[in-house]
């Protein structure tokens, strides 16, 4: 599913170039559910967004579902974000003056899916994160759970093979974001979907099956559960 090799990110600033990203080597299958851990601007949502193609390496090369990112134009990398990844954040990111199901249909809308279609899609995804009857509301009408939610149906819109997902337990408590990690759970569990989050809660390293340490850019340990310490990286045996 994700194939990053030798993949640095390197910001030039006034001091010199910053490496944000080190060298770093990971193959993610299709259905794993990895939490991306480390201590803060240690790189986890700089390799997130580029295995969202959201930006591009420095040097290395990144694939994800077979597509080689570094090779697409501007056009095709926004395509493939549309088509192929469903993206949910920590500030849930919902368009306030769209209505919960216009916030779900945005990426269906844009790829010109009839409307008919597109109301049956919205009804399934309200029904599958448990938000019946709530389309017609306003993102600030909604709890942060329940946004989170919504965020999650609008990522599933076009039946994306992969989630990413940047703290999405951030702005939640304790229930809501158990509900949440739940839910990507459930996903992943049952639909198949490949999930990546990057996250600072322990609750998440608890539904992951595997965990990705990154530290100062690089990764320094890849755990697969059930998997002893002292056995090889899962990066090297995938
Ligand atoms: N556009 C940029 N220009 C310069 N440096 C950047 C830029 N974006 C990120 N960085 C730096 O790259 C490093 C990694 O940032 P990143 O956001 O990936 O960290 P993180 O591990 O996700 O942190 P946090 O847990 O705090 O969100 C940080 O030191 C950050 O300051």
């Amino acid at each position: 599913m994700i194939s990053i090799q030798d993949v640095s990110k390197v910001y030039s600033l006034e001091s010199g170039d910053f490496f944000a990203l080190k060298h770093n080597n990971v193959h993610i299958k299709n259905g794993e559910f990895v939490a991306i851990m480390g201590p803060s601007g240690s790189g986890k949502s700089t390799l997130l967004q580029l295995m969202g193609g959201l930006d591009l390496p420095t040097t290395g090369e990144m694939i994800v579902d077979g597509v080689h990112l570094n090779k697409l134009n501007e056009k095709e990398r926004t395509l493939f974000r549309r088509t192929k990844v469903g993206f949910v954040f920590q500030n849930y990111q919902l368009l306030p003056m769209m209505t919960v199901a216009e916030n779900i249909a945005l990426a269906l809308s844009a790829n010109k899916t009839p409307k008919d279609e597109i109301l049956h899609r919205v009804k399934q995804l309200m029904k599958d994160v448990n938000l019946e009857g709530k389309e017609s509301q306003f993102p600030s009408q909604l709890s942060g759970g329940q946004q989170q939610r919504v965020a999650i149906a609008r990522a599933l819109a076009m039946k994306p093979q992969l989630i990413l997902a940047d703290e999405p337990t951030g702005n939640l408590d304790q229930k809501n974001g158990t509900d949440i990690l739940q839910l990507l759970s459930k996903l992943n569990k049952e639909e198949k979907i490949t999930i990546v989050i990057v996250t600072h809660d322990e609750q998440a390293a608890k539904v992951a099956d595997r965990i990705i340490l990154i530290s100062d850019g690089e990764i320094v340990q890849d755990r697969r559960k059930g998997v002893a310490r002292n056995e090889p990286l899962a990066s090297s045996m995938a």
